[in-house]
């Protein structure tokens, strides 16, 4: 089964370009209010409706003068009552034949509406409200209270089309922009679906690639859960070490893929019962250095009826063709289009010559106009302590977060970020994904992002939830091969860019992380003596 693939999409044409799927509304559809093709749709409707209302008169019209001379008035109780019967029969199969397309075609333009695209077999109606989850699925209360509480008036378009994917027991794998709301989108069905703690080992699992983005969605999960008994549990180190995993009960369990696969190697963890399995930046957890680990967690999973879910703001063609090799009659749900940075980001390029000019571009910008918060991305850990020793003494609340610091020490550096405590942080990719760092207004990439997903999340940490933001990207001579390969990411999503930066020759984006000078300008021996001060 693991390499059948086509057997999974079974009677769909599965368009990548989903040009097809929206094209005929497109045709009709020249001003897009919805209102107006509703309009149409009623329109149809009635025109429906008459048609059929003479159709039934015409057929009773045949009926008549098939007696004429004999009774004009001769009703239908002069049939058999079997004929009567196929009749009806026939009528209500027309009548929910059209009703049935009738409602694909509401679906259809509701998703264009919300430039939600599917595919897939049967896809469930999108939601058009929260309050839909109450009439179509029986939502229990303390979630509708929790959402509310949280302030979610309406569900995001991811959140509209993925919950009742999930929530009809699909397996889906979904792509939307980044800071659009996927962690609902898959925690609000998993609640949903888990109803109340139940004991038997652990039952629905979320990965997150990073132990940031590990605990955020154990704290999210517990927001929506709040009033619930669930058990919900985060992987830490300490469980890790201390669980008695022979006995190890939970109903969510969240865990970077590393600390999973320790607990089922050494542990003895047992994932045979889990019902829901959560991949959360699904494209990350599929690369070389993290696939062997997933690929044990995934085999780990043996619970037939387990439904498994894939989301991330990026989504290359490997990790379609793996969610096709790994999973059941999914539905694929992308909004917006693939590998898209999020429209609400402000996105600019700026030419700093060397290296040198990095330090005092951005030194000039501060003392211009320091508006925090502010997030700083340089591609290894060696840079973002350079860069922390020059900008720590420049009388801005600067802290650094990098994989070489103590989990409190980095747990500490993004409270104090989120707190507001800190006006600027230094980071390494570590944080590039996922991590909800709310109204951040500047992105800098400072070294030029290695990849094309790379700078898609490295930006998607401002303009989140429908917010502005805005994201500055550096870059020198090294990097000019690959400024086309962001100025076309900068076109796509709505930026202005020069037209020679999208005429620079094509080169394919390898994992660029050329050699670069030194940021820092200290002498070698006060380098090695500077220490990181008390914020
Ligand atoms: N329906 C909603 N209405 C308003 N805000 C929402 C809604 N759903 C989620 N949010 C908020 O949107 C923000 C981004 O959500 P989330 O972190 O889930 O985004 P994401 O799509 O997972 O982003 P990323 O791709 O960067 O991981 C969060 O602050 C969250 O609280």
């Amino acid at each position: 089964m693991a390499n059948d693939s086509s057997f999974l999409f079974a009677g769909i044409r599965f368009d990548k370009k989903f040009g097809t799927d929206i094209a005929r509304f497109q045709k009709k559809d020249t001003d897009n209010s919805l209102a107006k093709i509703q309009s149409v749709i009623e329109d149809e409707e009635n025109k429906e409706t008459i048609e059929a209302v003479s159709a039934k008169k015409r057929k009773r019209k045949k009926t008549s003068s098939a007696v004429d001379g004999f009774s004009v008035f001769r009703s239908s109780t002069s049939k058999s009552n079997k004929e009567v019967k196929v009749d009806d029969n026939e009528d209500e199969s027309i009548r929910l034949k059209k009703e049935q397309n009738k409602q694909l075609e509401r679906d259809a333009i509701f998703r264009k509406n919300h430039n939600i695209h599917v595919s897939g077999y049967n896809v469930p109606s999108a939601l058009q409200s929260f309050d839909e989850l109450n009439t179509r699925y029986k939502c229990p209360s303390y979630l509708l209270r929790n959402l509310a509480e949280l302030g979610f008036r309406e569900p995001t378009p991811i959140q509209r089309q993925a919950i009742p994917v999930l929530l009809q027991d699909r397996e889906c794998f979904a792509c939307a922009p980044t800071g659009s709301g996927k962690t609902l989108a898959f925690v609000c069905p998993m609640l949903m679906k888990l109803k109340a703690h139940a004991k038997g080992g652990v039952r629905a699992v979320i990965i997150c690639h990073s132990r940031e983005l590990s605990g955020q969605t154990y704290r999210e999960c517990k927001k929506l859960a709040k009033g619930e008994k669930f058990r919900i549990k985060l992987m830490t180190k300490s469980l890790l070490r201390n669980a008695d995993f022979s006995k190890f009960s939970c109903d969510v369990l969240i865990s970077t893929p590393l600390r999973l696969r320790l607990a089922i190697k050494k542990k003895k963890v047992d994932l045979s019962r889990v019902e829901y399995l959560v991949l959360d930046e699904s494209d990350k957890l599929f690369e070389p250095g993290l696939f062997t680990q997933i690929d044990s967690i995934i085999k780990a999973c043996t619970n037939p009826s387990i439904i498994r879910s894939l989301f991330s703001a990026t989504l290359p063609d490997f990790v379609e063709d793996r969610a096709r090799e790994l999973m059941h009659d999914a539905v694929r749900v992308i909004v917006g289009r693939k590998n898209m940075a999020s429209e609400t980001i402000k996105q600019k390029l700026v030419f700093t010559g060397s290296e040198e000019g990095k330090l005092i571009a951005i030194r000039q910008s501060f003392a211009e106009s320091l508006n925090p918060p502010v997030l700083i991305f340089v591609q290894s850990k060696e840079r973002a302590k350079e860069l922390y020793g020059e900008l720590a003494f420049d009388n801005i609340r600067v802290d650094v977060i990098h994989s070489d610091l103590s989990q409190d020490e980095r747990e500490n550096a993004v409270d104090n970020f989120r707190a507001g405590k800190t006006w600027v942080l230094i980071a390494t990719d570590v944080v590039a994904r996922g991590m909800d760092f709310k109204g951040i207004n500047c992105v800098i990439n400072y070294d030029f992002p290695d990849s094309a997903s790379a700078y898609i999340h490295r930006i998607g940490r401002s303009g989140r939830a429908g917010r502005s933001g805005e994201a500055i990207t550096f870059y020198t001579e090294e990097d000019i091969p690959f400024l086309r390969n962001v100025a076309n990411l900068m076109a796509s999503s709505g930026c202005e860019v020069p037209s020679w930066l999208t005429e620079l020759q094509k080169k394919k984006w390898k994992k660029h992380r050329p050699n670069r000078d030194s940021i820092s300008t200290k002498p070698v021996v006060e380098k090695e003596n500077s220490t990181k001060p008390d914020l």
